[in-house]
C-alpha cells in the first residue's frame, strides 16, 4: 500500500471531523476519495501531507511511518490543494523554472513538464491568460517537477468546465498508466472520478463508508431489468400478481431486480402474451451516482 492510515481520528476543538479512518491506497492506483462537502476530505489530505498535526492514529506512506520519516516521504509526494500557486504575470514555463530552482531540480524539467501536461504550445503565454483547466494542468505540472511517486490532489476539477474536467482526467490517467504514479484525488462528484478511478474511498461525516476497487463498487449496485411498455401501472400489477418483485414504476418504465437473461425473456413473453406492447427491455446497472447518494445519505 502506498498510503495506509489506521484508526485516524481528528478533532477541530471538540468536533470530531475524522473518525477511525483506515485508508488503503494501492500502488499505481488512481484512488478517488469521494464525499459530500464538509465530509472531511481536505482535512484528511492535510493530515497526509503533514499540514495538520496528527492527533490520534497512524499514517504510513510508502510503507514508512509519516512522522518519523517526514522529509523523505514528503519529498516524494506532489500535491495540489485548492487553487494552484501560480504567478499570473509569468509564463507557464517561467512558473515551472522558478519552482524548479526552488526545488533544486534541473530547470530543463520545465520543458518536460509542459509536454507532460499538454501545455507545450502555451508554455510562453502568461499563466494569467490560461483557462482554468490549463491553470490546473500547470499546477499539476508544478506538483510533478520533482518527479514524485505519489500525487495528492484536492478537488482538482472543482470549478472546471466539462472540457477542463476531461483534460485533467486524461492527464491523471496518463500519469498513472504511463508514468507509474499513484494518484490520490478527492472529489465530491462521483461522475468526475468514476471514469478514471481504479479504486474508490467514500467518506461521509468523517467516516469511511466504502473502500474498494471500482468493480467492487459496481458489484454492490444491484442490476435491474428495465421495461419500457404501454400502461406501466397495469403491466406492473400483472407482474406483481405473477410473483415478481417490482422496483420502480414510472409512466414509461417498470424496473425490477435482474435475476438472469432467461428470466428477462420470460418477463418479456409474459407481458407480451398479456397484451402489452414492449418498446424496449434490458438489463441496467443502477447508476453509481445514485449508489453514492444512497451510501452517503444512509449513514
Ligand atoms: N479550520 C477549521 N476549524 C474548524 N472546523 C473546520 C476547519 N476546517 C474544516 N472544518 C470542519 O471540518 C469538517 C470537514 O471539513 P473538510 O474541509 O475536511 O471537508 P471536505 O470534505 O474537504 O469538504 P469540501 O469539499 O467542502 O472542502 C467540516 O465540518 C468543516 O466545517
Amino acid at each position: 500500500m502506498v498510503i495506509k492510515t489506521e484508526n485516524l481520528n481528528f478533532y477541530f476543538g471538540n468536533q470530531p471531523v475524522i473518525k477511525s479512518l483506515a485508508l488503503q491506497v494501492p500502488e499505481g492506483s488512481i484512488f478517488g476519495f469521494l464525499g459530500p462537502n464538509g465530509a472531511g476530505k481536505t482535512t484528511t489530505i492535510k493530515l497526509l501531507l503533514n499540514l495538520l498535526k496528527l492527533q490520534e492514529g497512524s499514517i504510513s506512506i510508502f510503507g514508512h511511518e509519516l512522522l518519523s520519516n517526514r522529509l523523505e516521504i514528503l519529498r516524494q509526494i506532489g500535491s495540489l490543494i485548492e487553487q494552484p500557486a501560480i504567478y499570473t504575470h509569468l509564463t507557464g514555463k517561467e512558473n515551472l523554472i522558478n519552482r524548479a530552482r526552488l526545488l533544486e531540480v534541473p530547470v530543463d524539467r520545465a520543458d518536460d513538464m509542459l509536454k507532460l501536461v499538454g501545455l507545450n504550445d502555451a508554455g510562453l503565454k502568461k499563466a494569467g491568460n490560461y483557462s482554468l483547466g490549463m491553470k490546473q494542468r500547470l499546477g499539476i505540472g508544478l506538483a510533478l517537477l520533482a518527479n514524485p511517486k505519489l500525487l495528492i490532489l484536492d478537488e482538482p476539477t472543482n470549478g472546471l468546465d466539462p472540457n477542463g474536467i476531461i483534460e485533467v482526467r486524461e492527464l491523471l490517467i496518463k500519469l498513472a498508466k504511463e508514468e507509474g504514479k499513484t494518484v490520490f484525488v478527492s472529489s465530491h462528484m462521483l461522475a468526475e472520478v468514476e471514469r478514471m478511478a481504479t479504486h474508490v474511498g467514500i467518506i461521509n461525516r468523517g467516516e469511511l463508508v466504502f473502500q474498494g476497487s471500482i468493480q467492487d463498487l459496481e458489484s454492490i449496485s444491484q442490476p435491474m431489468v428495465q421495461v419500457e411498455t404501454d400502461n406501466t401501472a397495469d403491466a406492473a400489477n400483472y407482474l406483481k400478481r405473477n410473483g415478481y418483485e417490482i422496483g420502480h414504476v414510472t409512466d414509461s418504465f417498470i424496473t425490477l431486480p435482474f435475476t438472469s437473461k432467461d428470466n428477462t425473456a420470460t418477463i418479456n413473453a409474459a407481458l407480451h402474451n398479456n397484451g402489452h406492447r414492449i418498446y424496449s427491455i434490458g438489463k441496467v446497472q443502477k447508476d453509481l451516482e445514485q449508489l453514492f447518494l444512497n451510501i452517503t445519505q444512509k449513514s
